[in-house]
């Protein structure tokens, strides 16, 4: 079903702030960011880029008192930054499931499956006991679980990783949302899982029409199932394309940096490029400049914006900062490389 207006959720100009100590620090700066129903939408960087911190703030999942957001979150019409409780509550779940890391913090110990997936109907739906039962079925079923009839009546415990991360996306699309937030869902599983709770999460796309928020570190993952990616340094957004222009045609330092680093592009362990440095926690972060200036240290000053801005490269792909022009990595010895 094609809509006529594609965007789903507009981000603009996001800031988060966390107070530490007496002062307030940016988490993620500036963020500007739309999300088209009928795609899924890979957010990838580095662990404490502030992939979690973007949706947490779409979610209004922060604690009021030690964060801070500026911006929207326009979805359907309604600005979701500083809504209250209740009125997010409207939101999440029925528009906006999410899905996170790890499913068994997500489920609760002491309720049965068939309990918990109900829950969200329950609160969302006037269904009866009898048509809850069999849209909990019918959705364990649709997430790839066989004999439903019996896992309704298991606890989270007696399931394995795989078979809870079923049910925790069973939970988030009980009442079919046009938006989910996934954050790193395949992380806590091992390879073959993930790939397969990453098939299940893109025919799901699929066939409700609706968009996902991928959050993951793992370019693997990206590769694997996302239609477009924003690439997340330090709390900004770096680049975005759609995943050919981010995996064929990458620009910025720091996007052709995780690909290098990825053991599918080495040719061995000894070749596996690793990125200078870490990403500076919220205190210690410039406050202005390239941000990734410091992990390119090869790369002279006057290559990088004061103010690094989106420059438009191609049809929808983006890359911050001007630096990527003439950049290349060190050759073993000196010489820079393409
Ligand atoms: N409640 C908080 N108080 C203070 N700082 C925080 C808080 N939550 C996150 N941060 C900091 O904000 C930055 C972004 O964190 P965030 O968890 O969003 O990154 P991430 O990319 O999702 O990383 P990960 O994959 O490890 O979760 C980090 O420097 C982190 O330490």
């Amino acid at each position: 079903m094609k809509q006529s207006n594609p965007t789903l959720l507009s981000i603009e100009n996001l800031t988060t702030y966390f107070k530490i100590g007496n002062d307030f620090y940016p988490a993620i700066r500036h963020i500007d960011l739309n999300v088209n129903h009928d795609e899924i939408l890979a957010v990838v960087g580095e662990s404490g880029c502030g992939k979690s911190t973007l949706a947490e703030s779409i979610m209004g999942l922060l604690n009021p008192s030690d964060s801070k957001v500026t911006g929207k979150a326009i979805f359907a019409g309604t600005n979701l930054i500083n809504l209250n409780e209740a009125e997010l509550n409207q939101y999440r779940g029925l528009k906006i499931g999410m899905i996170f890391q790890d499913p068994l913090s997500a489920l609760d110990p002491l309720k049965t499956i068939g309990e918990q997936v109900a829950e969200t109907l329950v609160y969302h739906t006037k269904d009866n006991a009898s048509k809850r039962k069999q849209r909990v079925l019918s959705l364990l079923t649709q997430v790839g679980i066989h004999k439903p009839e019996v896992i309704i009546n298991e606890f989270p415990h007696q399931l394995s990783g795989g078979m809870r991360q079923r049910v925790v996306i069973a939970m988030a699309i009980a009442c079919e949302p046009d938006l989910i937030i996934a954050d790193e869902p395949t992380t806590a599983l091992d390879v073959t899982i993930q790939a397969q709770i990453l098939d299940l999460l893109k025919s799901i796309q699929i066939k409700n029409h609706c968009g996902i928020i991928l959050i993951t570190h793992d370019l693997g993952v990206v590769a694997e199932t996302a239609d477009r990616v924003a690439v997340m340094y330090a709390g900004q957004i770096v680049e975005l394309g759609n995943v050919e222009q981010i995996f064929n045609e990458p620009k910025h330092p720091y996007t052709r940096s995780l690909l290098r680093s990825m053991p599918q592009n080495s040719e061995g362990d000894d070749d596996l490029y690793v990125i200078e440095g870490s990403v500076p926690s919220l205190v210690k972060m410039p406050t202005h400049g390239d941000l990734f200036a410091s992990r390119i240290p090869w790369v002279a000053d006057n290559q990088h914006e004061d103010d690094p801005k989106m420059h438009i490269v191609d049809n929808h792909h983006w890359v911050r900062c001007i630096c990527y022009k003439h950049f290349a990595f060190p050759k073993k010895g000196s010489d820079l490389v393409d």
